[in-house]
């Protein structure tokens, strides 16, 4: 089933077009790495498939009213800030309501629970720290249980643990039959747990496919001016960036 589907999509900014006809489907069950140098064009991707900002094409969710596009998808932005001196739990609690769905509705914990977040439910969400509000942040969007969740750089300020039980929430929710959608500048996280992996570059999409045969070395020295080194282990496989090369 298509959850998410953009036809020609082209955005401008200024006299720029930072994407132009970028044409893509996703299905549900898929752990989708949206990746690409700054400025690439991840965030206004993802802006312009939910509908919030103007483009020229057509994207499947950008005609949706606002509920019905909250019933579809969650979107969780990048900046990881909470301003309010409310309780974790009341701010978690606020996804379900976005559905229209009450505050103790059994997503809010377990969206609590799949964050570790339950030692924090009581606290003051804006009292905590910088990584800790960003997985309140997830939380929240979890608890919209939508078919599919776009997030906008979630791992950024979390610790290494909460990197990977993240990305395993987001694995998770695919194979139970939901989507993600992911921006992610961590390549080696983007390796080791997305299903698909799409590249932004030059206003387009360099490449889209699984990751072993998305990050080659030629796309990485094009696209990111890097070396990679990568391995197979019992664990997975490994993916990091090395060194950069001559542009
Ligand atoms: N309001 C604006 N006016 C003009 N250009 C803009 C505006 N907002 C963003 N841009 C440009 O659009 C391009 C894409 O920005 P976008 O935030 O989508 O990139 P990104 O891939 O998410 O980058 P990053 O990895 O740095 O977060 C950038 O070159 C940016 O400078």
């Amino acid at each position: 089933m298509t959850l998410l589907r953009l036809d020609n999509l082209t955005v401008r900014r200024g006299p720029c077009a930072v994407l132009s006809h970028v044409s893509l489907t996703v299905g549900a069950g898929e752990c989708v790495g949206l990746i690409g140098p700054n400025g690439a064009g991840k965030t206004t991707l993802m802006r312009a498939a939910l509908g919030l900002m103007p483009a020229e094409g057509t994207a499947s969710l950008a005609g949706l009213t606002a509920a019905a596009r909250a019933a579809q998808a969650a979107w969780l932005p990048q900046s990881p800030q909470i301003a309010w001196p409310v309780s974790v739990r009341h701010l978690v609690s606020l996804g379900a309501m976005a559905r229209g769905r009450p505050a103790d509705h059994p997503t809010v914990q377990r969206a609590l629970d799949r964050m570790a977040l339950g030692p924090f439910a009581g606290r003051t969400a804006n009292g905590l720290s910088g990584g800790e509000q960003a997985r309140v942040l997830i939380a929240r969007a979890l608890a919209q249980d939508t078919p599919l969740l776009m997030a906008d750089e979630p791992t950024a300020g979390l610790d290494p643990a909460q990197q990977i039980r993240t990305m395993r929430v987001f694995r998770d929710l695919a194979a139970e039959g939901h989507s993600v959608v992911v921006s992610l500048h961590d390549l080696g996280l983007a390796a080791r747990h997305c299903t698909r992996i799409i590249v932004l570059h030059a206003g387009g999409v360099a490449a889209d496919g699984p990751p072993d045969a998305v990050l080659t070395d030629a796309l990485m020295a094009r696209v990111f001016g890097i070396t990679a080194y990568r391995a197979e282990t019992a664990a997975g496989a490994v993916f990091f960036p090395m060194d950069t090369v001559a542009p």
